[in-house]
């Protein structure tokens, strides 16, 4: 192994980052390679799959290590992968011996701490999903590699292989998903804001297809953030309806209309929430997409920082947003219209047991279809996705 000192030390740096100030591992990244341009990919690879690789096994790396410092858990990555460290890397106690030893013993520890995860989210896990819990927590430790979705309203799959083929990119369709396709490396930089293609994880694209669309609806997509699902809202619809798009962040409403016309996306309109806004679109929808506000536990792969930062008081709090959502969102839609609620969380409570409590509140709704995306099964991120219809309101 040949060591670059200054990509190894910014490792630490970009590692102190997000353990001792809490930022976002993604931010932080891509902040760093903003900074600095000279890095080449080799470069770029070495330093992002290194602190997303530590910042995944951080407790595991921890009780190798013997300590939490970064620099140790450095060490304990790169001796556990690599057999040795940076000739020159120094860190808080422990020496390789004693590491090898260590990591030796791991496979006798609790699952919290083989499997990297903080003792109160285990429990939690467990004891709402039972033994499932294993399966899943293994995969959500898992890289998650890079879907598409094919944007119909520019091209289809197969013009897009194709169009991949010939830029080398090799990628090839999923299955069950008409619009998927996965690819076994990177996607090249000159090709990611091209309109015939959007970055999106396979079991997102799981939750468009179950608000059973047609073309010439008026939907609305009450939490649509960036859009990731608004597009393939869009898309689904042939371009042929009337979307509206809603969050409380106005920021993410600036971002989604940029995303917009790179795709081509018309017949969309983005409100930001407001006291008014019920008022307003009360009785007007064909479907509602409540892609809600949730722990993120579906996505661990692709952002670990996030199991770090969650708190038991803080999935608690997102949970009384999810009811308030469901309490009022469905008012949005006319008689004879269906909802779907969805989330990219694992956790039973955050999805069907939301909808057995709502339910119990309001019985004149009723489940006709549900969609989990199970990690473990299917090799994509965690999804839940519920659609309602029932009693006009
Ligand atoms: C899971 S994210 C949405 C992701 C987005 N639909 C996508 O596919 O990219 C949930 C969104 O709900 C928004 N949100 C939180 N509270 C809300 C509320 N009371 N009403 C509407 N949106 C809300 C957040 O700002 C966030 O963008």
């Amino acid at each position: 192994m040949r060591w670059h000192r200054v990509l190894t030390e910014a490792c630490g740096e970009l590692l102190s980052q997000v353990f001792d100030h809490g930022r976002v591992l993604d931010h932080v990244v891509a902040a760093a390679f903003q900074a600095q341009r000279k890095w080449g990919k080799r470069d770029r690879s070495f330093v992002a799959e290194t602190v997303w690789e530590v910042v995944r096994w951080r407790r595991a790396l921890a009780f190798v290590a013997g300590s939490e410092d970064p620099r140790a858990l450095l060490a304990a990555h790169w001796i556990g992968r690599e057999g040795e460290c940076p000739p020159d890397w120094r860190w808080q106690r422990g020496g390789t011996e004693e590491m090898i030893a260590r990591r030796a013993a791991l496979a006798d520890q609790p699952r919290a701490i083989r499997e990297s995860v903080p003792d109160w989210l285990d429990e939690r896990g467990f004891s709402e999903m039972g033994p499932s819990w294993d399966r899943e927590l293994a995969a959500l430790n898992g890289r998650a590699p890079v879907f598409l979705r094919v944007n119909t309203l520019l091209a289809d799959r197969a013009a897009v292989l194709d169009w991949l083929r010939q830029e080398k990119v090799a990628a090839r369709p999923v299955d069950g998903l008409p619009d998927a396709v996965v690819l076994e490396g990177l996607l090249p930089k000159r090709l990611v804001g091209d309109g015939r293609i959007e970055i999106q994880d396979a079991g997102s694209q799981a939750i468009v297809p179950l608000l059973d669309l047609e073309p010439g609806m008026r939907v609305i997509d009450a939490c649509a953030g960036a859009g990731g699902k608004t597009l393939h809202l869009a898309a689904a619809m042939a371009g042929q309806g009337e979307i509206v798009a809603l969050d409380v962040a106005g920021r993410k409403l600036d971002e989604l209309r940029r995303r917009a016309r790179g795709a081509h996306v018309r017949h969309l309109s983005t409100e930001k929430w407001d006291a008014g806004t019920l008022r307003k679109f009360r009785g007007w929808a064909d479907r509602v997409l409540i892609d809600a506000p949730c722990s993120g536990l579906g996505t661990l792969r692709r952002q670990p920082d996030l199991k770090w930062r969650l708190t038991e008081p803080g999935l608690e709090k997102t949970r009384r947003t999810q009811r308030k959502l469901l309490d009022h969102y469905p008012e949005l839609l006319r008689p004879g219209g269906k909802w779907v609620y969805a989330t990219c969380s694992v956790l039973p409570s955050e999805n069907r047991g939301q909808i057995d409590a709502l339910l119990e509140r309001d019985p004149r709704w009723q489940v006709e279809d549900e969609r989990i995306v199970s990690p473990a099964e299917t090799g994509w991120d965690g999804f839940y996705a519920a659609r309602l219809s029932g009693a006009a309101r």
